[in-house]
């Protein structure tokens, strides 16, 4: 490998940034890479040193504290001599601060020499680059509130009012999918970071977690984790449902969210379901995470459905017939991801075609989303359907009997029930009778095996299934 350390770069040192700008781009995905690492110029590269500039000492700094490591190992992985990174601003070194040496990232080293010794404008800027990372539109000014939401809401707006105090901790919201559990930890996010900017306020998904710790497992460099998410003022979590059952993700989770508590700082977590019902969690992760405040949030009424469209349409200064808006409210009831789709689908439509939205487009453009609105299966239809095949009592499949002409039926309707819903085992054991869950994943899996050699059973099943989906 030559390196051309007068002129700057070489041709195989330009090969190698372009592999390494690649790497990043996929590893971290096109927007992370375009907002943040884009920018960053190859300087110069000398036997064992490579330099780099980025436009602003804001950009800067987010790069070395969350991508320079990274970027070392990704470059040494291509050039072993390669033993440090330097990064610096690029219009002066004269706007650096004098006390300021470019920030290194040396081989194995677990963090900047910056974030040692940042003064208050870099933790502000910092700050303000993880909000940067939440969703404008996700505010409280956006959110509309009804009764299935009001508990949510309530919380939510005493944790990001309480300044110096930690009203409950963790605070635990949960719910279906889309009914806006986000939207309420983003509206957390922003509305911390306007009372209180000094504050560290960190928002990732579960999953992002996870790929973060298990990233830092592989590149042996836990400390750091440990480090960011430890040295934060209020974490938050988003589907926390997604770490149970990967163990030692969870163990991590479990260490981060004691030593948080344990300096009084707030955690917001989500999820689909309640702690208590989240399987494959550990005992110890669920309890705590009951600990604070639990705050459900049930399905929209047509209230709340309707209120949510007037405030998009108002916001987005649309106008649009009120009926128009009124069918959707009282016809798209799964959740409000999917309202808000409706919607979006009807103004495009209109848009393109360039005519005012009717009731008539309306339906034509939604009529699949219409469809699978009125067909949603509820476990209460499962239950009548199967008990009236198997010419049983409907109150047999809350029954205790065990005897098996009432048995049978009853797994059979807990079998579809997990088939054809979206309803966990323990919501779908609660709705047998609060039954546990496990006699459902049995039933479940009796129902599989009896099919298999039973061809009577397995076409009942088949029938059922028909029936029941229209
Ligand atoms: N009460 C509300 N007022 C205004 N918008 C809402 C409300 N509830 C949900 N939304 C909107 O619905 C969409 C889905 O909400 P969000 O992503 O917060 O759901 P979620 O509960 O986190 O879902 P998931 O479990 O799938 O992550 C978002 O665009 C959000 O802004």
């Amino acid at each position: 490998m030559s390196h051309d350390d007068s002129q700057g770069i070489s041709a195989a040192n330009q090969d190698i940034w372009g592999k390494v700008r690649e790497r990043l781009r996929a590893e971290y995905g096109e927007t992370t890479f375009n907002s943040w690492l884009k920018n960053i110029e190859l300087e110069k590269v000398t036997k064992s040193h490579v330099n780099m500039t980025l436009p602003t000492r804001f950009l800067r700094d987010w790069v070395i504290n969350n991508y320079a490591l990274r970027i070392r190992q990704l470059w040494s992985s291509e050039d072993a001599q390669i033993q440090s990174i330097d990064i610096h601003v690029k219009s002066s070194a004269k706007q650096l601060s004098p006390r300021r040496k470019p920030a290194t990232i040396g081989l194995g080293e677990a963090k900047s020499s910056f974030t040692a010794d940042s003064n208050g404008q870099d933790k502000l800027e910092q700050n303000a680059a993880l909000t940067a990372q939440l969703d404008p539109r996700f505010t409280f000014d956006n959110f509309v509130v009804g009764k299935s939401n009001e508990l949510a809401h309530a919380a939510a707006r005493r944790v990001s009012d309480a300044k110096d105090t930690v009203p409950f901790n963790p605070l635990y919201l949960y719910g279906g999918v889309g009914l806006g559990k986000t939207h309420l930890m983003h509206a957390i996010g922003h509305a911390i970071a306007a009372n209180s900017p000094d504050k560290k306020v960190m928002y990732l998904s579960a999953e992002k977690f996870m790929y973060r710790f298990i990233r830092a497992l592989r590149f042996k460099d836990t400390m750091t984790f440990k480090d960011q998410f430890r040295s934060v003022d209020v974490l938050m979590i988003d589907d926390v449902q997604f770490i149970a059952g990967k163990d030692s993700t969870q163990e991590e989770f479990f260490h981060t969210f004691n030593a948080l508590v344990d300096q009084n700082h707030q955690i917001i977590i989500s999820g689909d379901r309640s702690p208590t019902d989240l399987e494959g969690m550990e005992e110890r992760m669920r309890s705590r995470l009951g600990w604070g405040l639990v705050a459900d949030i049930h399905p929209t009424d047509y209230e709340l459905r309707l209120g949510i469209l007037q405030s998009k349409v108002e916001n987005a200064k649309i106008s649009i017939e009120p009926r128009i808006l009124e069918f959707l409210a009282h016809r798209i009831t799964s959740n409000v991801r999917e309202l808000e789709g409706a919607l979006n689908r009807v103004l495009a439509y209109s848009d393109l075609v360039g005519r005012t939205v009717t009731l008539e487009s309306t339906q034509e453009v939604l009529r699949d989303l219409l469809r699978a609105n009125d067909r949603r299966i509820t476990i209460e239809e499962i239950q009548k359907r199967v008990a009236e095949h198997f010419n049983i009592r409907m109150s047999e499949m809350h029954s205790a009997r065990r005897a098996r002409a009432v048995a049978r039926p009853r797994q059979v309707a807990m079998y579809l029930a997990k088939q054809l819903t979206s309803r966990s085992l323990p919501e779908i054991g609660r709705k047998f009778g609060g039954r546990d869950h496990t006699t459902v994943m049995h039933a479940v899996r009796k129902i599989d095996e009896l099919c298999e050699g039973d061809q009577s059973l397995s076409e009942d099943i088949e029938l059922l299934k028909r029936m029941l989906e229209g």
